[in-house]
């Protein structure tokens, strides 16, 4: 059954998006950074903190695969970080798959994320004038991977349920 892949940067509503968008289609959503942690009995920063990135990005493969695998449909938020590694990008297209990328600027990323840091392991020790510049230089390095998805929705200045509105269309 088809799976709905949103991806997109940290803090671009992958998870907010996706849980407005299960609610009102009536399917089932699944958050892998929720699903990790519960699969690890560990938080995101726990698995960061005592077994480092390396094994985070081993773990946060091996459970989409597992997911992609499953066979309901069901939408999958991902992880920010989760198209970069581990050739999971050539995963978000193909049969059975319809990748959506959030797509958000470097100032509302840093606007929803500057108060929001300490569960994002990669910014939560930075300052805010750093946490611009690692933004902007992440979010160009990560954008290929992003860009590999099926489609796109700008995400800047639209309500969570405009957002919803313009994937729904894209699903339709
Ligand atoms: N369209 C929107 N308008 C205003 N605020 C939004 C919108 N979408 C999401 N937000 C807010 O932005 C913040 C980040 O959203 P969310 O946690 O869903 O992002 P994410 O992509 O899942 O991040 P992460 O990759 O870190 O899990 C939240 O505080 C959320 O309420
Ligand atoms: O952008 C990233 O690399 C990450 C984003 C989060 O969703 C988590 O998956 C984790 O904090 C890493
Ligand atoms: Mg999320």
């Amino acid at each position: 059954m088809r799976k709905i892949i949103l991806l997109g940067y940290m803090g671009c509503g992958k998870s907010t998006i996706a849980k407005k968008l299960s609610k009102d289609s009536g399917i089932a959503f699944i958050d892998l950074d929720e699903y990790i942690e519960k699969k690890a009995n560990l938080s995101i920063n726990t698995i960061f903190e005592k077994h480092g990135e390396i094994y985070f990005r081993k773990l946060e493969h091996q459970l989409f695969v597992e997911l992609l695998h499953s066979p309901e449909e069901i939408i999958i938020g991902l992880g920010g970080g989760t198209p970069c590694y581990a050739n999971n990008h050539t995963l978000l297209i193909g049969e059975g798959v319809v990748s959506i990328y959030l797509k958000a600027s470097i100032d509302t990323l840093y606007d929803r994320l500057s108060s929001n840091k300490s569960k994002r392991p990669l910014i939560a020790n930075k300052s805010d004038v750093e946490m611009k510049e690692f933004i902007a230089m992440h979010l160009f390095e990560r954008s290929f991977y992003y860009n590999q998805a099926n489609y796109k929705v700008v995400v800047d200045n639209k309500t969570i349920d405009q957002v919803v509105l313009d994937v729904m269309c894209v699903l339709a």
